[in-house]
C-alpha cells in the first residue's frame, strides 16, 4: 500500500493557511455560463496544440544540455522563507546543520552549506566505489547512485557521464550546483554538496526513496522486475512502500499541490527568482508518504529582474518535448509562465495517467493535453480520467476543476496563464472540496 496521508507525523504543508472563499471563485463556484466560456476557451486551446508540439519524445532527443547562466549571490533563500514549505522548521534546520557539520568535518575543501566540496574518497566510500548494486537511475546528466554519508544520511550521488562533460558540462554543472545550493524547501530536492575532480563532476543531493511520479503513474513494477539494473531500485521501492498500486486522485492532488508550492517558491525567490525550465513527471520524486520533491535543476535559470524592467530572459530553447511552452519555442523568451505551461501539462498527465505525447495512441489522442481539452470542451471530461481511477462523483468534480486550471496554464499566450501561486491556491481549494465530497 502507499503510505497513508493521515499519519500524524506527516508534515505536509498547509497552504494557504485560511483560504478566503472569494479568492477561489474560479474553481469553487463556477457558474454554468462561465463554465461554458471556459469550455469555449478549451476548444480554442485544443486547436493550438497541433502547432505547438514537437515530434514524439521517443523519436526526439528530449533535450540538449548546455551551460546556463551563472547565479549571483548565495544568500537568497532566507528572503523567500515566507513561502509555504520553506524548510525553516527547527527540526529541519537541526538535521540540515548536522549533515553539513558532518560533511565539513569529512571534507578538507568544505564551503558554504549546499556547496560543500566532497573528496573523491568520500564519494567512493559513500557509493561503495560506485557499486552497480547501488545504481538507482540513469538520466541525461549521467548515472545516479544511492549512497550513505558517515552520519548515516542517505544521498543520491549524480555522476556526470563523460560525454556530457566533453559537451560543455562545466556551465551546466555550475548552474545546477548554484541553483540547488541556494534553495531550501520541503518540496525541492536538497543539495548537499559537489565534487569537481579531474574529469569527474559529481553532485550529492538528498535521496528521495520512492521513485518518480512517472513510475508511479505507470505502476511500473512489472517493468522494474524485468530490468536487472533496476533490481536494487525495486527492492528499495518495495521497502519504501511502492508496490505498484494505483496512485489515488487524492494523492495526485497532494502531489500537484506540493509541486505548485515548490515552483511558487522558486518563482517568488525575492532576490533571484528561478525558472525551473524542466518541470515533468520524471523530475518529480516521491517520498514514502508520497510527498513530492521537485528535482533536476540542471536547466534552472535566473528569472529576469523585475526592477530592471526586463520581463524575460532570452535563451536557447531547453526543456522536454511535450512540456515546452509554445511561446518560449517561438520567441526564445523565457519567463516564469513557461513553468506554468509545463505545470498545466503535468496536471493533465496526473489526471489521465498518460504521457504528454503518446505516439501509440489513435491520431486524435496522441497529444494528451489536446485530447483532454477537446473532451473537456465537449462536456465529457470524465472520459479522459485515468481508467484505473474510479469514475465517482468526487473524482468527476475534481477532474473538471483540475482540467479547468490546466486549460488556463496552457493558454497560448503567457499573459493569460495564472501564476504558480494562484495554481497552488486553486488546487488547495479543489482538494478541500474533494475531501468534503468523500465524507
Ligand atoms: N535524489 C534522488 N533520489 C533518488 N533517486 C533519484 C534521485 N535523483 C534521481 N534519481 C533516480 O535517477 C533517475 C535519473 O535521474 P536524473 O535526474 O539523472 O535524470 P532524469 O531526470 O530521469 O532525466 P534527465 O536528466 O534526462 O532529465 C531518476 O529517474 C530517478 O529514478
Amino acid at each position: 500500500m502507499y503510505g497513508s496521508r493521515k499519519d500524524s507525523s506527516d508534515t505536509r504543508v498547509k497552504y494557504p493557511p485560511s483560504p478566503s472563499p472569494s479568492s477561489y471563485s474560479t474553481s469553487s463556484s463556477t457558474s454554468s455560463s462561465s463554465r461554458n466560456r471556459v469550455r469555449t476557451a478549451a476548444r480554442s486551446v485544443a486547436g493550438v496544440f497541433v502547432a505547438c508540439f514537437t515530434p514524439p519524445e521517443e523519436e526526439t532527443p528530449h533535450h540538449s544540455r548546455h551551460s546556463s547562466s551563472a547565479f549571483g549571490g548565495s544568500d537568497a533563500f532566507s528572503s523567500a522563507s515566507d513561502i509555504s514549505g520553506a524548510s525553516d522548521s527547527t527540526e529541519g534546520k537541526k538535521r540540515h546543520r548536522s549533515i553539513y557539520n558532518t560533511v565539513r568535518n569529512d571534507s578538507p575543501h568544505s564551503k558554504e552549506p549546499g556547496s560543500v566540496k566532497f573528496s573523491m574518497a568520500d564519494i567512493h566510500k559513500a557509493t561503495k566505489n560506485f557499486s552497480p548494486t547501488l545504481k538507482v537511475g540513469q538520466g541525461g546528466f549521467g548515472t545516479v547512485y544511492k549512497g550513505q554519508l558517515p552520519d548515516g544520511t542517505l544521498v543520491a550521488v549524480k555522476r556526470a557521464k563523460k560525454s556530457m562533460y566533453d559537451k560543455n558540462l562545466g556551465g551546466e554543472f555550475q548552474s545546477e550546483i548554484q541553483a540547488l545550493s541556494k534553495v531550501e524547501h520541503l518540496n525541492l530536492v536538497k543539495c548537499y554538496g559537489y565534487l569537481e575532480h579531474e574529469d569527474e563532476r559529481i553532485v550529492v543531493v538528498e535521496y528521495v526513496p520512492n521513485g518518480t511520479l512517472r513510475e508511479h503513474l505507470e505502476c511500473e513494477l512489472i517493468r522494474l522486475k524485468s530490468s536487472s539494473i533496476l533490481a536494487t531500485q525495486l527492492s528499495n521501492t518495495l521497502i519504501s512502500g511502492f508496490n505498484g498500486n494505483v496512485l489515488s486522485l487524492d494523492s495526485r492532488l497532494d502531489i500537484a499541490i506540493d509541486v505548485a508550492h515548490a515552483i511558487t517558491y522558486l518563482h517568488t525567490y525575492t532576490d533571484h527568482p528561478i525558472i525551473h525550465r524542466d518541470i515533468k513527471s520524471s523530475n518529480i520524486l516521491l517520498t514514502e508518504k508520497l510527498r513530492a520533491k521537485v528535482a533536476d535543476f540542471g536547466f534552472a535559470r535566473l528569472a529576469a529582474d523585475a526592477e530592471s524592467g526586463q520581463t524575460h530572459v532570452s535563451t536557447q530553447v531547453k526543456g522536454t518535448a511535450g512540456y515546452l511552452d509554445p511561446e518560449y519555442l517561438r520567441t526564445y523568451q523565457l519567463t516564469e509562465k513557461s513553468d506554468v505551461y509545463s505545470f498545466g501539462i503535468l496536471l493533465v498527465e496526473l489526471v489521465t495517467g498518460r504521457r504528454p505525447i503518446e505516439p501509440k495512441q489513435e491520431l486524435d489522442q496522441r497529444i494528451t493535453a489536446r485530447w483532454a481539452m477537446k473532451r473537456y470542451a465537449d462536456g465529457v471530461a470524465i472520459s479522459v480520467l485515468d481508467p484505473r481511477l474510479e469514475k465517482s462523483d468526487a473524482n468527476g468534480v475534481a477532474l473538471d476543476k483540475i482540467l479547468e486550471l490546466a486549460l488556463q496554464c496552457v493558454a497560448a499566450h503567457r499573459r493569460n496563464r495564472p501564476t504558480m501561486r494562484r495554481c497552488a491556491e486553486v488546487l488547495w481549494n479543489v482538494r478541500k472540496e474533494y475531501k468534503q465530497l468523500l465524507v
